[in-house]
């Protein structure tokens, strides 16, 4: 294993939450611990990314969001890490491709909020995403319908699976995915960045 990757067991779960955290905020804590619960994950990994490829303004340098996430998520099953600079993948299919390789006995799941949903066809290789993982949607106020109603889950519509089946996440055949209800949270690093930008000026 290269250094500075995490350390896994054969048969391990885990739950991938990529974002951009500019700032990490509870919502991600929040959404991070429903995840590890509902869809009975052994471990989450929050992939900073370099940049949202979809995403016009960078965002702050990597090593600050790396710091600061970690100063908030205090759970020691949840790893903060800046494995896609270190793989040099910029697109979630090429992330996971990369993880599977250098992980083959560890079961992956791509983890998003309701929100991503919604633009998850705009995504590079975004069919070759939900071919190769589960994924876990969280809801996210104001965006569950929008999310059901998105045109990733019409085509996907027969890989729904019954949030009654949350659990089994990890074990289903892709493509399955499954949306799960919770208490929502309406924090958002926008609005936090936005509340910072006021108090300066
Ligand atoms: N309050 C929340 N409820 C549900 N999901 C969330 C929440 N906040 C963030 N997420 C999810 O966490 C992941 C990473 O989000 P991100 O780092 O972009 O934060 P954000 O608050 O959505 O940022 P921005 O407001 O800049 O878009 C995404 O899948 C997003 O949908
Ligand atoms: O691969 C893509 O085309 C793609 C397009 C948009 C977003 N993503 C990923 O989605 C995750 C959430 O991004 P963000 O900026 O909404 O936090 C993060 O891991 C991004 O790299 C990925």
């Amino acid at each position: 294993m290269r250094a500075g990757l995490p350390v896994t067991v054969p048969g391990m779960t885990v739950g991938l939450l990529g974002g951009s955290f500019d700032p990490a905020h509870d919502g991600h804590v929040h959404i991070t611990e429903m995840a590890l619960r509902r869809f009975g994950l052994d471990r989450v990994w929050w992939l900073v990314t370099p940049g949202n490829p979809l995403k016009a303004h960078g965002p702050a340098p990597l090593s600050e969001r790396i710091a600061q996430a970690r100063t908030i998520m205090r759970d020691p099953r949840v790893t903060i890490t800046d494995i896609e600079a270190r793989l040099g993948t910029r697109m979630t299919s090429d992330t996971i491709a990369a993880l599977q390789r250098l992980y083959p006995r560890v079961r992956f799941v791509w983890l998003m909020g309701a929100d991503n949903m919604v633009q998850f066809d705009r995504w590079d290789s975004w069919h070759e995403i939900a071919a190769r993982v589960p994924i876990g949607i969280i809801a996210r106020p104001g965006w569950r319908m929008p999310a059901r109603f998105s045109r990733a889950a019409r085509i996907l519509w027969r890989a729904r699976q019954p949030e009654a089946q949350a659990r089994q996440l990890a074990d289903m055949q892709p493509p399955a995915w499954v949306m799960i209800n919770v208490p929502l949270n309406k924090q958002s690093s926008s609005a936090i960045r936005a509340r910072l930008k006021r108090a300066r000026t």
